[in-house]
């Protein structure tokens, strides 16, 4: 019999429900995957901005990894808000054994400017997860971050996502163009191939959790069966549907809207 499709998050939370924790179940659920989730960090946030952030105690994270992983089997799993070394290195710890697709969403800076991990980790983040993993995907600051170097143009886009996967040893890697102005382009290379996903860019301030969004449709795809690019291809539509009818609500930067009635859908 098919497993049921299942998918776990590891993340922080946001309570006003546009990104984290809260985007990546949303996600999952608009996709028809059983979503499952280990918070690593509360996170007080809204559209606006980050107001204060606790961290889950190290053995507390562990614990949730445990109780998730010796029950219920996925097919899947991403990594979003890890905010310092001592988290990385427990997840790192837990997770290394599994042997099912593993997506991180480089979360380093939320939508409003606000930092959510510390300095000191960003190498640790390169050097020690993406080894591990089947997909990255850094926006524009994050493979900048990862690389060393200045992000301009398409083509430096392309170069970078070689390195991330040549030189850091990511399964793959997926930089996001989002940062950038004209067409909202995203380039993946998967070791062998450069696969470009283009969508026109909608004009809008609601782009609250559009990266958190973006990497749980890949991983609730991934979770049905579909691999790379196939699985980045269905959520790139997704995730554009979702900007495209974004929220706007809040103060600030207004949330992405998952429901899929007139975005792509799974079967
Ligand atoms: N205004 C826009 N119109 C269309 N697509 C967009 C727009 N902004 C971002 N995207 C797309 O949304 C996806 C998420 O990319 P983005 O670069 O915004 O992620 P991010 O910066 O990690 O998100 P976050 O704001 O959650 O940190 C990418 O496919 C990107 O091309
Ligand atoms: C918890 C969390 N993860 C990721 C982001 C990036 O959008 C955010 N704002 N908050």
């Amino acid at each position: 019999m098919k497993p049921i499709p299942a998918a776990l998050t590891i993340a922080g939370t946001d309570p006003s429900g546009g990104a984290g924790i809260q985007a990546d179940l949303k996600t999952f659920q608009e996709l028809k995957a059983y979503g499952m989730s280990v918070i690593t960090s509360v996170v007080a946030q809204n559209t606006t901005g980050v107001q204060n952030v606790q961290h889950m105690p190290v053995s507390m994270i562990k614990q949730q990894l445990e109780s998730v992983i010796s029950d219920i089997p996925f097919q899947a799993f991403k990594t979003g808000m890890l905010a310092n070394i001592t988290i990385m290195d427990a997840v790192a710890e837990k997770i290394s054994r599994l042997d099912v697709p593993y997506i991180i969403d480089p979360v380093m800076v939320a939508t409003s400017g606000d930092a959510l991990i510390s300095g000191d980790s960003r190498d640790y983040l390169r050097d020690k997860l993406l080894p591990l993993s089947a997909l990255v995907t850094p926006n524009i600051p994050e493979a900048e971050v990862m690389t060393g170097k200045t992000i301009k143009s398409a083509e430096d886009i392309q170069q970078a996502a070689k390195q991330i996967v040549h030189e850091f040893g990511a399964g793959a890697a997926l930089v996001k163009g989002g940062h950038m102005q004209g067409e909202a382009v995203d380039f993946l290379y998967d070791g062998k191939k450069m696969h470009p996903f283009s969508a026109e860019r909608i004009d809008t301030k609601n782009t609250h959790g559009t990266g958190c969004t973006y990497s749980a449709a890949i991983t609730a795809y991934m979770s049905h069966g579909y691999q790379l690019p196939e699985a980045v291809q269905k959520a790139k539509n997704f995730v554009t549907g979702a900007i495209r009818d974004s929220f706007s609500i809040g103060h600030g930067n207004g949330p992405t809207n998952q429901w899929t009635h007139r975005t792509e859908r799974v079967n």
